[in-house]
């Protein structure tokens, strides 16, 4: 479970996120969408604990985020990874498999279990510096699920990754909800969104301006179109004031 009360973060005079509320429960495949700087990242980093709130609860796991339970709880992948190149997949896999405490056989069988999941026996035992975008993608998924965390945070999961490992990583995020675990996912792709998500949350200026099924959005939005035409209605229409006059009278034609 994630939960946020009233949670607020300034950087000094910016508001990054203001009053958010939101609760994610187990089973829930959550997608948290919004414009560039709505403030996702600064929420997520606030979940995952790296970021302090100003105001407000985060909890995770049922845990005050930044303890110990919640990070035992958390697996997460940041919008920019970072791999040591001068470790294996495979030595970094079992590094992380050390931090958490998981003990030796679990963690070897963990990890053969990951291999076999991403489809990295080919270059898990090669240096990581010598990987693609996408191969580092799929050994920074399976470090953060290895420890078969009960809450999977992902900020922009499919940048970088070729339409198989996308593949597999968004049959990921369903098993793991239905297996139980809590999952929220920030991504700007709506049609992802739309395919795999419960639960969508749309966060604007740092503020949640709707959230709930596809369903609900649309009457929350009193708008009966795509996620697309939603989101651009709840936010704004930013997007279409930036494209030609043409494309937008398109675009805002009535469904
Ligand atoms: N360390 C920081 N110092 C100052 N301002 C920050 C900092 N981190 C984020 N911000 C500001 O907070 C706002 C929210 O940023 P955030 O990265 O959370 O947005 P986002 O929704 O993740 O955007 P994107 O979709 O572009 O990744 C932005 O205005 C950003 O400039």
């Amino acid at each position: 479970m994630i939960e946020l009360r009233g949670v607020c973060k300034s950087f000094g005079t910016k508001r990054a996120v203001d009053h958010l509320d939101l609760t994610v429960r187990p089973g829930e495949l959550f997608a948290f969408l919004g414009p560039n700087g709505a403030g996702k990242t600064t929420t997520i980093k606030m979940i995952c604990g790296l970021l302090a709130p100003s105001e407000g609860a985060v909890l995770v796991g049922g845990h005050p985020a930044a303890s110990e339970g919640a990070r035992r709880s958390l697996g997460y992948v940041p919008d920019q990874p970072y791999l040591y190149d001068k470790l294996t997949g495979r030595e970094f896999l079992r590094f992380v498999v050390e931090m958490y405490g998981v003990d030796k056989a679990t963690g070897a069988a963990r990890i053969e279990e990951m291999i076999d999941t991403f489809e990295m026996a080919d270059f898990i035992d090669e240096l990581c510096e010598s990987y693609s975008q996408g191969m580092k993608q799929r050994v920074v998924f399976a470090s953060a699920l290895v420890h078969e965390p009960r809450v999977l945070v992902v900020d922009e999961p499919l940048v970088g990754l070729d339409p198989r490992s996308a593949r597999i990583v968004k049959n990921m995020f369903v098993s793991q909800a239905r297996a139980g675990a809590t999952v929220l996912m920030s991504i700007h792709l709506l049609a992802i969104a739309e395919e795999l998500a419960d639960t969508i949350g749309i966060v604007d200026h740092g503020r949640m301006l709707a959230v709930g099924s596809l369903d609900e959005l649309r009457r929350q939005a009193q708008h009966d179109g795509s996620l697309e035409d939603l989101f651009l209605k709840l936010t704004g229409n930013d997007v279409l004031r930036a494209i030609s006059p043409i494309a937008r009278a398109r675009l805002e034609r009535p469904i």
